[in-house]
């Protein structure tokens, strides 16, 4: 390469690196550093850097978050280790049928769990390779899902590279778990849009993301407004063992992955004041939820606990009553 090019693949490389850096402050800690003036500004020197060389553009680059060509069909993902549904719980008595199960079955007086919100949207699993995002799918059948690579790297908030926060090395090979969906401001502001542009609603925030994640087109996905957290990571190679889940949802934190906030409770009793909280607290909730995913924190109880058919012993969806149909109220006209 003459120099001046490799000075500009060196400020390319640069660019890349602070727009990650600036993305993640934005999109998943919610803190930006920078104005969005300043931001625009990198990113506009980036692409005029980039349509000098378009051989050095690549598809994880800032610049490609608008979403490439269509596909003509989705190719076909088997999953390295199947992704698992869950059972539910309507109720409190089945609530403790679950955790007697598991306090008999491990002989433990009481046993921790963790509480996390259960996100209404799909399911996805990703796989980042030396650090940078490969590949990712929807869950499918549990064994055999859709590639939807493309889509998922519109995500602002998906960082194409890993981001290892405070001295912790990414490792070689992750394959991280977690469920797309759109928050409830966004569901508005989208079927708000498409109502003035006389396009069909979307009933709900989940099947609008759903319908979001599995266009053919990225770029269309790219103008919908997609979120994620990330809640499970498959054993790999210079993945930690955990000792709890908490653990692992640190770790998948200090890679610079969106988490969404979860609680720890030490027994099947902090898991009732838990949902007794979240039932009331559903409607401040920036996310629809359908109940609260309980999970025992040992990860070496859950290995003794296993799986059976295709969901967990060691979690179970513990769901909301259904809402009563909420009569809606038109605004009453004050004359
Ligand atoms: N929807 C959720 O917020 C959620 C969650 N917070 N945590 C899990 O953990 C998995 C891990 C193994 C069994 C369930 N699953 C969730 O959703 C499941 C995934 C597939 C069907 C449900 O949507």
């Amino acid at each position: 390469m003459n120099t001046s090019k490799t000075a500009d693949a060196a400020r390319i490389e640069q660019l890349r690196r602070e727009l990650a850096h600036h993305n993640h402050r934005y999109y998943v800690l919610d803190s930006p550093e920078i104005s969005d003036a300043e931001y625009d500004r990198l990113i506009r020197e980036l692409q005029e850097l980039e349509a000098r060389h378009p051989d050095l553009v690549t598809v994880d680059s800032p610049t490609q978050r608008v979403g490439g060509a269509p596909a003509e069909k989705f190719e076909k993902v088997i999953h390295r280790a199947p992704m698992l549904s869950l059972a539910n719980a309507f109720g409190d008595e089945e609530l403790s049928d679950f955790d007697e199960r598991i306090r008999r079955q491990t002989g433990l007086a009481q046993v921790a769990y963790v509480c996390e919100p259960k996100l209404d949207g799909l399911a996805i699993t990703l796989l980042y390779e030396q650090g940078r995002f490969v590949r990712g799918a929807t869950r499918g059948d549990g064994t055999e899902g859709e590639d939807v690579s493309s889509n998922l790297r519109t995500i602002r908030s998906l960082p194409m590279e890993l981001l290892p926060q405070n001295g912790v090395k990414a490792p070689g090979s992750l394959e991280v778990r977690g469920e797309v969906f759109i928050s409830k401001k966004d569901f508005k502001k989208l079927n708000d849009a498409r109502e003035q542009e006389g396009e069909p609603l979307f009933a709900n925030p989940r099947n609008a993301a759903a319908g979001s994640l599995r266009q053919l087109d990225p770029r269309i996905t790219a103008s919908r407004p997609l979120s994620v957290y990330l809640y499970e990571c498959v054993p790999g190679e210079g993945v930690p063992a955990f000792r709890t889940h908490a653990e692992k949802l640190e770790y998948l934190k200090s890679l610079g992955l969106p988490v969404n906030r979860y609680v720890h409770v030490p027994s099947v009793e902090g898991v009732r004041e838990q949902y007794r909280a979240s039932v009331e607290g559903r409607h401040a909730l920036p996310f629809e939820v359908d109940g609260m995913v309980v999970k025992v924190d040992e990860e070496d109880l859950r290995q003794r606990l296993g799986q059976i058919s295709k969901s967990p012993r060691w979690a179970v969806a513990y769901k909301f009553p259904p809402e009563e149909e909420a009569t809606l109220v038109e605004d009453i006209q004050v004359y």
